[in-house]
């Protein structure tokens, strides 16, 4: 009964692509000892050797040979000459070379600089070692982030101790009541950082503002707020703000952020994500008017006049207008209005507008937002970078349409557009952040374990220089071991974990009992990394079978739910429906491409309101989605990378409150789970709080012969349906 659902042999994850190997030093080269003999064997042309004799002065050398054999004597200074005029250019631009290393190559200089002074230091015998080739040098290159500019090697800290009132920021009456309403009075140590720089006064920054800081960290305020205040007050609707963002699920997240602090100021918000037909999205973000404005209106029939003249096409329906639609009175011309202030779109969407939405224009934009910048920056979606900067960057004239053509391209006006980066994960691909073209650029890092080990590193770039990346204090990470013998039971780990966890709903109908296993102290007084036993087992007798109390810990308040993530979206909607049947009482939802549109808001929306307790979902779910309370995530399969990791894991232990996150890990990627530094336990990429590290669960399931025919029934259920 072979299903491919259990028996998927999972290779082992690539490595995070972003994270190269650390630099390792080069080897200090040993001297040579029998390098002199075999010089002294090699025969040197006579003249040769006699030129250089004749252009220096060795006599103390001489004497010390003795005269036996002068003319020997004469050669080897002639060599030893060579040999040193050689060494001594070799030093000199090995210490060129050495001192345009950058700053921060520090170990590196210095290993390079021991095997210069190797070299340097080869005592002069009268026969000495020919200049070697210097070593292959393994990894010396300066990296494409340690040649970052000055903006991005000195971010502003946003320390994490410093909070404000958001009443002491310079924000409306109306969205400081509605932060009140939701319980939000102060701000977090993000925003204290970034607000001040993007609302009038003091502090404000006439530039661009990048900001990269944990998940959960309260990003998204952060901008929200300042352009709603920025564009509370425009009597004019026009398109003004534009927030670009991954997924579906986001733009409607921060719709909702937008709606609560726009509430009574009038903004028109809208969302375009490809959800509704490009027709009725064009409805809601344009309209089409018409303007009295004769002057216009000649040039308008003159111009078409001319442009029928030569085209023989001419069409007024077209350029005016189509008479179904808009009947023009006479001296009017058309007129695109737009219906939106702020418009949040996915990337994709937003290019199908600007190309085929009539009177859909960026000309107004003053807010351009890139959530999940890495994420956006990493992926073409229909080139949307290319597509949508240029016309962020130049404004035409007033009056172009009326210009005579030759004379448009002289008036254009540079564009003063506010641009907002962020993500939990941000790029240093400084190729990559060039595309924006970014103006007077601050990088705002949040103060944390990243910024505290860079600081001692001497690392000051983003998250340090080696692009590290805070895993929230709150969260506590596990990983469960599944031996190759255990592999086809991979579900059931699931199911233990998910009725052992805190949720009533689905603790209260638990049917296996966990074998007797390692307490959280056992298994937490053992380093993670200590045991290359990756197979399940347990042994030792327990002081608690029941693993909810050692997950969320009995102290600390139960959250709710349990996002688990797959591989795929066929792999999600598989095992949701194996789940079903396995467990019909459970509520569980699917979140995947397929449910991305109306039923995936509300299947959210039921999570969110506690009415599903088990959520399986793609990686689509990983980015930014914001379900307050989440007790944890479970990576049933495991994430393709590291960034991706912190992601998934980020949906739980936001704004500071605890969760926890358990990766099951199959025998086959348990080394690059637990050891590999570009994995996850031992990661140099990842950075966790003082006390924290990734626990190792051994975990055995017990399932009697009924469980087992159960299990292997639903299993064939599930193979005969996928065939039908
Ligand atoms: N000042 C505040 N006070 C209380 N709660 C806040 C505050 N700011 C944000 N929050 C809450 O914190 C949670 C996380 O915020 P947000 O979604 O903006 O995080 P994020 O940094 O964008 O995370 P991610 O990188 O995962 O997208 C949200 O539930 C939000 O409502």
């Amino acid at each position: 009964m072979a299903s491919p659902f259990y028996n998927r042999y999972i290779p082992p994850p690539p490595k995070a692509s972003h994270h190269s190997e650390p630099s390792r030093p080069a080897k200090k080269r040993k001297k040579s000892k029998s390098a002199p003999t075999i010089i002294s064997q090699q025969a040197k042309p006579r003249e040769e050797s006699q030129e250089s004799v004749a252009s220096n002065d060795h006599g103390d050398e001489e004497a010390h040979l003795g005269s036996a054999d002068t003319e020997g004597v004469h050669h080897q200074i002639a060599i030893r000459d060579r040999h040193k005029t050689v060494l001594d250019k070799y030093g000199k631009a090995a210490k060129r070379s050495a001192e345009l290393t950058d700053e921060k190559t520090v170990a590196a200089e210095d290993d390079e600089g021991e095997r210069q002074k190797d070299v340097m230091d080869v005592e002069l015998h009268g026969l000495e070692p020919l200049p070697q080739p210097a070593p292959v040098k393994e990894d010396h290159q300066v990296s494409a982030f340690s040649a970052l500019p000055e903006w991005l090697q000195t971010p502003v800290l946003a320390s994490s101790a410093n909070t404000v009132p958001f009443k002491t920021l310079a924000l409306h009456g109306d969205m400081l009541a509605s932060l009140e309403r939701r319980g939000h009075l102060a701000t977090f140590a993000i925003q204290s950082a970034v607000l001040p720089m993007l609302l009038p006064g003091p502090q404000q920054h006439t530039g661009d503002v990048c900001v990269s800081a944990a998940t959960g960290s309260g990003k998204t305020l952060a901008y929200v707020l300042p352009i709603v205040q920025d564009l509370r007050d425009k009597p004019v609707t026009r398109l003004r703000g534009l927030i670009v963002v991954p997924t579906r699920e986001l733009v409607n997240q921060v719709r909702e952020s937008l709606d609560l602090c726009s509430a009574g100021s009038g903004l028109k918000i809208a969302t375009a994500v490809g959800s509704k037909s490009l027709k009725e999205e064009q409805t809601v973000l344009v309209e089409k008017g018409q303007r009295y404005d004769p002057e216009a209106y000649k040039a308008e029939q003159e111009k078409e006049v001319d442009e029928a003249e030569e085209l023989m096409d001419w069409d007024l329906d077209k350029r005016f207008g189509s008479k179904d639609d808009l009947e023009l009175f006479y001296n009017h011309v058309v007129e695109y209005n737009s219906k939106v202030d702020i418009l949040i779109c996915t990337p994709g969407r937003l290019v199908e507008h600007i190309h085929s939405t009539t009177g859909f224009t960026l000309e107004h934009v003053r807010w351009l937002v890139i959530d999940e910048a890495d994420r956006l920056l990493n992926e073409s979606f229909q080139q949307w970078v290319d597509v949508v900067l240029p016309g962020l960057e130049y404004l035409p004239p007033p009056d172009a349409f009326h210009q005579p053509r030759s004379n448009i391209f002289h008036i254009f006006r540079r564009r003063e557009v506010r641009k907002i980066i962020l993500s939990a994960t941000m790029t240093r691909d400084i190729s990559k952040l060039t595309t924006l073209k970014l103006r007077r650029p601050k990088l705002v890092v949040l103060e944390g374990q990243t910024q505290r080990m860079a600081i001692d590193d001497g690392d000051a770039a983003i998250g340090g220089e080696r692009g590290r990346v805070d895993i929230p204090e709150s969260l506590q990470e596990y990983g469960v071991p599944i031996s190759e013998h255990n592999i086809q039971d991979k579900p059931l780990y699931l199911i233990e974990l998910l009725e052992s966890g805190s949720d009533p709903l689905i603790g209260k109908n638990r049917r296996y009992s966990p074998v007797p296993s390692k307490s959280a102290e056992e298994n937490e007084g053992k380093s993670s990394t200590d045991s290359e036993d990756l197979s399940q087992g347990s042994d030792s007798s327990s002081k608690s079978n029941d693993l909810s109390s050692q997950l969320l810990g009995a102290d600390k308040p139960l959250n709710h739910g349990t996002l688990v993530f797959t591989e795929s979206n066929e792999q999600a909607i598989r095992l949701a429906r194996l789940l079903a049947l396995l467990r019909p009482s459970w509520q569980i939802g699917t979140l995947t491409k397929s449910t991305a549109g109306a039923s995936g808001r509300k299947t959210l929306a039921a999570f969110r309101k506690r009415k599903l307790s088990v959520l399986i979902a793609s990686d689509r779910a990983s980015r930014g989605l914001d379900i307050p309370d989440l007790a944890q995530v479970i990576n049933y399969d495991m994430p393709k990378s590291a960034t991706s990791y912190v992601h998934r894991v980020g949906r739980t232990a936001r704004a500071g409150k605890a969760g926890q996150a358990t990766t099951l890990v199959l025998h086959n990627q348990g080394k690059w789970f637990w050891k590999d530094k570009s994995g996850i336990a031992k990661s140099e990429m990842l950075v966790r709080g003082p006390d924290k590290r990734v626990i190792r669960r051994n975990l055995a399931i017990d399932v009697n012969e009924e469980a087992r025919e159960e299990y292997e029934n639903a299993l064939q259920m599930l193979g005969e349906e996928a065939k039908g």
